[in-house]
């Protein structure tokens, strides 16, 4: 541990540079700037690229102090260096910020294993799982397991684009056991727009942030059949009683009490409201399920990733290797229309067969 003065001193690294990777950056590099336990820089992994300027985006980043590409029009701090070089972005970092969608997380832990300062903590805001042949691996365990390091999870109702004008949003940071750490990473996060509370209950929220986005795409097929509020808040209110049945399912010690946490119900509503997710989605039903997923990310999110899809295959994959589709006619629905198997008005013809979920934990039915 970095010390100054006979105090911890922190320095903070981002691996990720997309919209939230950006917009975390920003935020954090607001903080350790006026926080004496921080160090001032921040630096941010980017995953390299090449403009169609022909300039690279790691150095436009640190010529324009901006992501014009994934954050553009929003100034990032003269503190927030972007850094190519994977190894050089987390040298001397004792507190490392995972931000990238979650399908490229196992390969970058993959290049840091040995690289990193002993002692080192990380908190991860990937909304996603990976699924192993051992079943289901939350992000946060492939990073603490394939790093041998302490990660807490932060999620949220973030739609990034909102929080980068500093529009008043909430975030929960999960932790397993070490509440002193939690509360440091609080400390980092929290600014006057961004109220950061602490849950002890990692694996419920991190499958709140990483469920969700099932249950998105779910309301965006719902506009995109203009079947009005009355249906998508019904559509939302089953998919939030299937992420907590399946979310109790997998970790019996998960807390009702998350799901009314910012990560639980607020998440799901500003998703489905406003996210990515929902919109693709909308486009694709509007499409008549016609234009793929893939086709109609790369032409609405320009580089950014929707995680809703692939989240959907891989509980999906899940549900099939437990035996619980019957359980989850949403949570299934949704990967079903998603590869084309049923029609985008399947996600409200399953719901004449609602399961019975009251065989889940506690005594009180789930509907
Ligand atoms: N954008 C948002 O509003 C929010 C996003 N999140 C979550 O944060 C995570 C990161 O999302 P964003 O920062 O928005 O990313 P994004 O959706 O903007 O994705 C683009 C990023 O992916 C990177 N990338 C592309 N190919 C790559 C590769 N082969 N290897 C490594 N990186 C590659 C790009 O360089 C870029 O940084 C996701 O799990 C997302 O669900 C959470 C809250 C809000
Ligand atoms: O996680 C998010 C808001 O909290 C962003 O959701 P989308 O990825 O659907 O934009």
């Amino acid at each position: 541990m970095e010390m100054e003065n006979g105090h911890a001193k922190y320095r903070v690294a981002v691996i990720g540079s997309g919209n939230w990777g950006s917009v975390a950056s920003r935020l954090i590099a607001s903080n350790t700037a006026k926080l004496p336990s921080f160090y001032d820089e921040v630096r941010m992994w980017v995953f390299e690229e090449i403009l169609p300027t022909g300039r690279k985006l790691s150095e436009s980043i640190n010529e324009q102090n901006e992501n014009c590409k994934y954050l553009p029009g929003i100034k990032l701090g003269t503190n927030v260096i972007a850094d190519p070089d994977l190894e050089s972005a987390v040298k001397d970092a004792n507190m490392l910020v995972f931000v990238t969608p979650h399908q490229f997380v196992e390969g970058i832990c993959k290049k840091l294993v040995g690289k990193l300062t002993p002692g080192a903590e990380a908190i991860s805001l990937i909304k996603g799982m990976e699924v192993k042949m051992e079943g289901p691996c939350m992000i946060s365990k492939l990073i603490a397991d394939t790093l041998g390091i302490n990660c807490c999870v932060l999620m949220g109702a973030n739609i990034a684009n909102e929080i980068a004008v500093e529009e008043f949003s909430e975030a929960t940071i999960g932790y397993r056991k070490d509440k002193e750490v939690a509360n440091r990473w609080a400390k980092l996060f929290t600014t006057p727009y961004f109220l950061v509370s602490v849950a002890e209950d990692i694996e419920g929220v991190e499958l709140c942030g990483t469920l969700k986005n099932i249950v998105a795409i779910a309301a965006g097929l719902v506009d995109g059949l203009d079947m009005g509020n009355n249906t998508k808040a019904a559509i939302m209110r089953i998919g939030l009683r299937e992420m907590r049945a399946f979310s109790k399912l997998l970790f019996p010690s998960v807390r009702d009490n998350t799901f009314f946490e910012s990560c639980g119900v607020a998440d799901l509503i500003t998703t489905c409201l406003g996210g990515r997710n929902r919109r693709v989605a909308e486009a694709f039903a509007r499409n008549g399920g016609k234009r793929s997923f893939d086709e109609l990310e790369a032409e609405m999110l320009r580089g950014q990733k929707l995680q809703g899809v692939s989240t959907a295959r891989e509980v999906y994959e899940v549900l099939t290797y437990r035996g619980w589709q019957e359980l989850f006619p949403l949570l299934s629905t949704v990967h079903e229309i998603c590869i084309g198997q049923l029609p985008p008005t399947s996600i409200v013809e399953y719901s004449e067969h609602t399961p019975n979920l009251s065989i889940i934990g506690g005594h009180t039915p789930f509907y």
